[in-house]
């Protein structure tokens, strides 16, 4: 559905994004993810036609993104969305249900439905009254007014409460069920690790982890494992009448399983533990940087 060829954004003599190849398929939902400044929004853009590459190419549907055909079957929500503040929710989605030429009838039982799930009230006060989290769903609605099937979301619970945060959430996993084809900057990554397929990670412009969760943890994360004994071991801690060590390989166990056996006792259970993205995402970013970030600069 979305195929990003070598997207490079510069800004000047500053290489913000570089060499961004990915393909997101139909029904996915997809997320970046990177430190601030890693390139996110810049990318975003580009997808969402807002933003002209330096170089590459991204289509949506073998669109160009630099279509207008390709804006009117995408939903975007940038990360800071300043609405009209003399607008009412119902006048604003109006206003650009007429731009995409949707008819007034559709457009009126569309938004509604669209601010009914998202349980918003006062849909006759000014923009410019209302809360954070009301003009977060205003602009959620306003991604959703032409019915687009893919939607360009950049941190779409960014400074909401956590009630809010969750229903923005919730409500973006309920598109991706309704078949919508999603990709979405975030830095809460359980949110991604929540609604996520796939996800790739940035930083200082470049794509340097991809994959589901499984893959990254296989290549980023450890497993650890719980073991639980009836006697105390080196290193154990105590729990609902048990001890637990936490250990880092299956020597390890072995050598609990041991320990606990010249003491007397056994071992009564091991658990399994894996990465979170999180971790995964600390280890990355860890595992370096790539040094230049300007034109001309030779790569490390
Ligand atoms: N219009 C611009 N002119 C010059 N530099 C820019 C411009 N827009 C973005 N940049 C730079 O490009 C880099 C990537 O910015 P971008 O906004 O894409 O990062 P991000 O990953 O979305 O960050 P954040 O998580 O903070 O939102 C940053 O170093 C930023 O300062």
């Amino acid at each position: 559905m979305i195929d990003a060829r070598d997207l490079r954004k510069e800004y000047g003599d500053f290489v913000a994004v570089e060499g961004s190849t990915f393909s997101v398929e139909s029904g996915e939902v997809f997320g970046i993810i990177g430190p601030n400044g890693a390139g996110k929004t810049t990318t975003l853009k580009m997808l969402a036609g807002l933003l002209e590459p330096t170089a590459g190419e991204a289509e949506i549907a073998d669109l160009d993104t630099q279509t207008t055909e390709m804006r009117e079957r995408l939903g975007f929500l940038p990360e800071e969305s300043p609405l009209y503040e003399e607008m009412t929710p119902v006048s604003y989605l109006e206003f650009f249900a007429d731009l995409y030429d949707v008819p007034s009838d559709v457009a009126h039982q569309r938004m509604h439905d669209t601010l009914d799930e998202l349980d918003l009230e006062h849909r006759d006060r000014k923009l410019g009254d209302m809360s954070k989290g009301m003009k977060r769903k205003v602009a959620i609605a306003r991604s959703l007014i032409n019915d687009p099937d893919v939607l360009v979301y950049d941190e779409p619970a960014s400074g909401l409460d956590p009630l809010t945060t969750n229903y923005v959430i919730e409500f973006t996993e309920q598109l991706a069920e309704q078949g919508k084809t999603i990709v979405f900057s975030a830095h809460n990554l359980f949110h991604v690790e929540s609604i996520c397929d796939r996800v790739v990670i940035m930083n200082e412009g470049q794509i340097v982890a991809r994959g589901d969760l499984e893959q990254l943890q296989d290549e980023y994360g450890e497993t650890r494992y719980h073991v639980y004994t009836t006697v105390d071991v080196p290193e154990a801690a105590k729990e609902n009448g048990h001890f637990v060590r936490v250990v880092g390989s299956m020597d390890a166990v072995e050598e609990t399983r041991a320990a606990a056996e010249s003491a007397g006792g056994t071992v009564v259970d091991i658990r399994t533990e894996e990465s979170s993205l999180e971790e995964v995402f600390l280890n990355v970013a860890e595992a370096g940087t790539r040094g230049t970030r300007y034109v001309g600069e030779d790569a490390e």
